[in-house]
């Protein structure tokens, strides 16, 4: 089964909870504090595998939750960090958040990218002594893991795309310019999924083509099998139209031309205006005067025309080598960029809830968006630190801590991550 779109829930571990525990020995009265930190939750991290071609596997499993981390012990023993959850996608799966429309990754510019991370342990009660508290009968929580319901679409990744209406010769054309086998026989629909196939032009030059389904008439609003099946031609970077010349199902070249380009803009007004080379085939069982009229209407409209004819292989090279001449010149296959979650939806949401409050010495803040933020944060990353020192400041908490008379040195505490204050 062919199944290129699904939705699946993700959940990361949470944080093992800091333990409190004290110091016991023989003859040793008060021990001091020994509970050791809880482990961090494990991440839900994706994985291309390019065995994959299909995201069948998530209709049938739809929820992912990593395991938690664990608790913190007695003699300062920390609890262990849980594994990360491996999920494997094809390559070219685009993911977002289903909440929000926000692409969270693409699997074709990115190997692995951990989607969910895992909560921080809490801290065991040993962090907590200080001079005047030798006796900290608390320690910290662990911190939830994040979670999303994610939609997932596979984006086929190819250089060339070929659409045209059921029967016209795809398929065959596919077969006779790479390895691949595609089903081919004489009545519509028999391609039912994708196939790729890698075209070599010559030696260390190659390009990836894609068959897709026929299209028919009001493809684009959900007829036929077509349309289901455009969102693999997306990615394309040129756009290989086959339409048949010889007229012996009884159609018209020109009218099924416009009708696909019809479809395609109907789909995605980009995805018409795409570069698109023509392949007019069968033009084994076409008169010249029908090949001539149909040359004459597409060079009319600015395209470029080949003749060729699948069945026999005729004109099939040059059009390989027209396809990889304009591909040269033609951007990378599209990516789709990565969308962070928008700082200053974030700010606000941290303006209007946190807290500080002095607790020991140390400036505690808090608020529920901060989790989120800090999920984000990756405390050996430059750029991940910078941003974090960036919502603080915007979102009004430095200016608070100022106001509160904080100096440089003091400790600060926003859930479970200490840090020094420096201005
Ligand atoms: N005479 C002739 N027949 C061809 C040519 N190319 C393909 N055919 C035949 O046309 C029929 C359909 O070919 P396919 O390659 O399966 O067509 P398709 O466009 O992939 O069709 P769908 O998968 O249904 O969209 C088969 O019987 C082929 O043998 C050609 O150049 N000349
Ligand atoms: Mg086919």
């Amino acid at each position: 089964m062919f199944v290129d779109k699904v939705q699946i829930r993700i959940k990361a571990g949470k944080g093992g909870d800091g333990a409190i525990s004290f110091h016991r020995e023989k003859y040793v009265a008060a021990g001091g504090p020994d509970g050791g930190d809880g482990g961090r939750g494990g991440n839900v991290v994706f994985m291309v595998d390019t065995n994959l071609s299909t995201l069948v596997d998530f209709k049938f499993k739809r929820r992912y939750i990593a395991q938690d981390g664990e608790p913190g012990r007695n003699k300062r023993c920390n609890g262990k960090s849980a594994p990360d959850l491996v999920i494997k996608v094809p390559k070219g799966t685009v993911i977002r958040d289903a909440d929000t429309g926000r692409i969270m990754a693409d699997m074709s510019a990115q190997e692995a990218i951990v989607l969910a991370k895992g909560g921080n342990g809490g801290w065991g009660n040993t962090h907590f002594a200080t001079p005047t508290r030798q006796v900290p009968r608390f320690a910290k929580p662990g911190l939830p893991g994040e979670e999303y319901t994610i939609d997932m679409e596979l984006k086929l990744l190819a250089d060339v795309g070929l659409v045209g209406f059921p029967n016209v010769g795809k398929s065959t054309l596919i077969s006779v310019v790479s390895a691949a086998k595609p089903k081919i026989a004489n009545y519509h629909f028999t391609t039912l999924t994708p196939v790729l196939g890698v075209v070599s032009v010559e030696e260390g030059k190659s390009f990836v083509m894609a068959d897709i389904p026929g299209l028919i008439q009001g493809a684009s609003e959900g007829i036929g099998l077509g349309h289901e099946f455009l969102r693999h031609v997306e990615r394309c970077r040129l756009i290989l139209h086959v339409v048949d010349v010889s007229g012996i199902e009884g159609r018209d070249p020109i009218e099924d031309f416009k009708a696909i380009n019809e479809e395609l803009k109907n789909f995605n007004e980009e995805l018409a205006s795409r570069p698109q080379i023509v392949a007019a085939n069968k033009c084994d069982m076409a008169t010249p005067e029908q090949i001539a009229s149909f040359r004459t209407f597409i060079e009319g409209q600015g395209y470029e025309m080949f003749e060729i004819s699948a069945a026999t292989r005729s004109g099939a090279q040059p059009l390989v080598y027209a396809i990889s001449k304009l591909l040269d010149t033609l951007p990378p296959i599209k990516q789709y960029e990565v969308e962070h979650v928008p700082l200053s939806e974030i700010e606000k949401k941290i303006k209007n809830e946190f807290q500080i409050h002095m607790e020991d010495g140390i400036y505690v803040v808090e608020g529920d968006w901060l989790m989120q933020v800090l999920g984000l944060v990756d405390v050996n990353d430059y750029e991940s630190l910078q941003y974090f020192q960036r919502v603080l400041r915007k979102s009004g908490i430095i200016d608070k801590l100022e106001e509160m008379g904080i100096q440089e040195g003091d400790t600060v505490s926003i859930l479970n991550f200490e840090f020094d204050y420096i201005r």
